[in-house]
């Protein structure tokens, strides 16, 4: 039978999870099999709260009955794990986020949780961060302004556009400029400037935050790679 690497990478993960936690919860096709499981096992008796990073995530939360506690209730620092997808991992785990759109959210709740634990098929794993377009979350007003300054930067934006007419928004209301840098040999450089532009909001660069690497691959196995260490 066919294994969804996806899925077993999110269901990995999801072993993490223990009675009281409060768990942050991802968005995308991976995170997805992770909520799903979560939603299993709290029928099951486990006991948690959660919060979600992304409208769409905390629909499918509700529909499968995970208690949710509004982000203004949670305490700096105050977020067990997070599990989350993301659209490359470099050896280092930094990451590109933003593929599904919800990056800033995602940063938030990142930046919140003591560990975030990333899930992915093993597509996602690159020696360097570049290949995959950097989502670059910018506000409505004077967009084009601030996509001329990701351009300076040699970004080559493209605004990203329901199909292909309407600029897609977020769930903040905002746009995304989609930039191809080429190879990014600095991510944590790079992270920094893009964020310093006036009419940028946050940008798909994680860099030092995830803590584990969890891949799925289509032959069944898996990987985990923390960020210090190298198992699997
Ligand atoms: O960052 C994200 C959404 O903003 C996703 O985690 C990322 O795009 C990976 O998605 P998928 O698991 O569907 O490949």
């Amino acid at each position: 039978m066919a294994v969804d690497p996806k899925r077993l990478a999110g269901e990995e993960a999801v072993k993490l999870v223990e009675d009281g936690m409060l768990v942050g919860l991802g968005t995308g096709s991976t995170a997805y099999w992770a909520i799903v499981d979560i939603g299993r096992r709290v029928k099951e008796g486990l006991k948690i709260t959660a919060v979600p990073t992304s409208i769409r995530s905390e629909e499918l939360a509700v529909s499968l009955g995970i208690p949710l506690v509004p982000l203004d209730d949670v305490p700096p620092g105050g977020i067990d794990l997070t599990i989350d997808g993301a659209d490359e991992a470099d050896g280092e785990l930094n990451l590109i986020k933003g593929g599904g759109g919800a990056l800033l959210r995602e940063k938030i709740i990142a930046a919140h949780s003591k560990r975030l634990v990333i899930v992915a098929d093993a597509s996602k794993e690159v020696e360097t961060l570049g290949t995959f377009p950097l989502p670059v979350e910018i506000v409505p007003f004077g967009f084009k302004l601030t996509m001329g300054r990701l351009e300076a930067l040699g970004g080559h934006p493209s605004l990203r556009l329901i199909q292909g007419e309407e600029p897609y928004v977020t769930d903040n209301g905002n746009y995304i400029a989609d930039c191809r840098f080429g190879v990014i040999a600095d991510a944590a450089a790079l992270e920094t400037t893009l964020n310093l532009l006036p009419g940028v909001v946050e940008n798909g660069l994680f860099v030092g935050m995830a803590e584990r690497l969890i891949l799925g691959r289509e032959d069944g196995t898996l990987s985990v790679r923390a960020r210090s260490a190298q198992s699997g």
